[in-house]
């Protein structure tokens, strides 16, 4: 029998998707100031996404994914993903803590809006309805993979009609929610 090693693999606590066909992009602020309330000046890279996939994107492939959002604050505003729907909404998402803080934020299709908290070892369960967002409300990278099928789909542009219920802050140590 040939024994062969893995064509990917995923350093877990410290590291990122490394391999063939891994796929990544790093996003910088200029590209996402607009979801802040005050601007930073700067432009640091926010998050990075790593995803594997093999096949064409139909129904039954799966995504294997890794965001690092890093710990950038916006006047004291966390950091945080754009966030989406799923334009196929019988595709339900994965998502786990692997490394840091933070808080998964979901959005019902109403703009009912709630928060898991994110953090080593936790599992979250995306159904295919809820949008969802992650914040970093830590001082290190928050690390967090995922699972979910490539026939899902990125929905950005529901997200711009209509925002999550809640901005995110940290202040003297505290994580405050302010409703929009
Ligand atoms: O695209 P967003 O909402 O900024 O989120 C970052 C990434 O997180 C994932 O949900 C999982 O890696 C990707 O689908 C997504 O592109």
């Amino acid at each position: 029998m040939k024994v062969i090693e893995p064509s990917v693999i995923h350093h877990i606590q410290n590291g990122v998707l490394e391999g063939k066909d891994i796929e990544s992009y790093t996003k910088r602020y200029h590209e996402v100031n607009y979801l802040y309330e005050k601007q930073r000046e700067d432009d640091p890279i926010v998050y990075e996404v790593y995803s594997y996939s093999k096949g064409k994107d139909i129904l039954g492939n799966l995504n294997w994914g890794l965001t690092v959002l890093k710990p950038v604050y916006s006047h004291n505003e966390c950091n945080m993903t754009k966030g989406h729907f799923h334009v196929n909404k019988d595709c339900a998402e994965i998502y786990f803590g692997i490394a840091g803080v933070g808080l998964l934020l979901l959005m019902d299709e109403e703009g009912h809006t709630w928060a898991e908290k994110v953090y080593e070892g936790s599992l979250h369960h995306i159904d295919g309805r809820i949008a969802h967002r992650l914040v970093n409300t830590g001082d290190e990278d928050l690390k967090v993979g995922a699972c979910w099928p490539t026939s899902a789909g990125h929905d950005y542009h529901a997200i711009e009609k209509r925002e999550f219920g809640y901005r995110v802050y940290k202040r003297n140590g505290q994580i405050e929610f302010e409703k929009r």
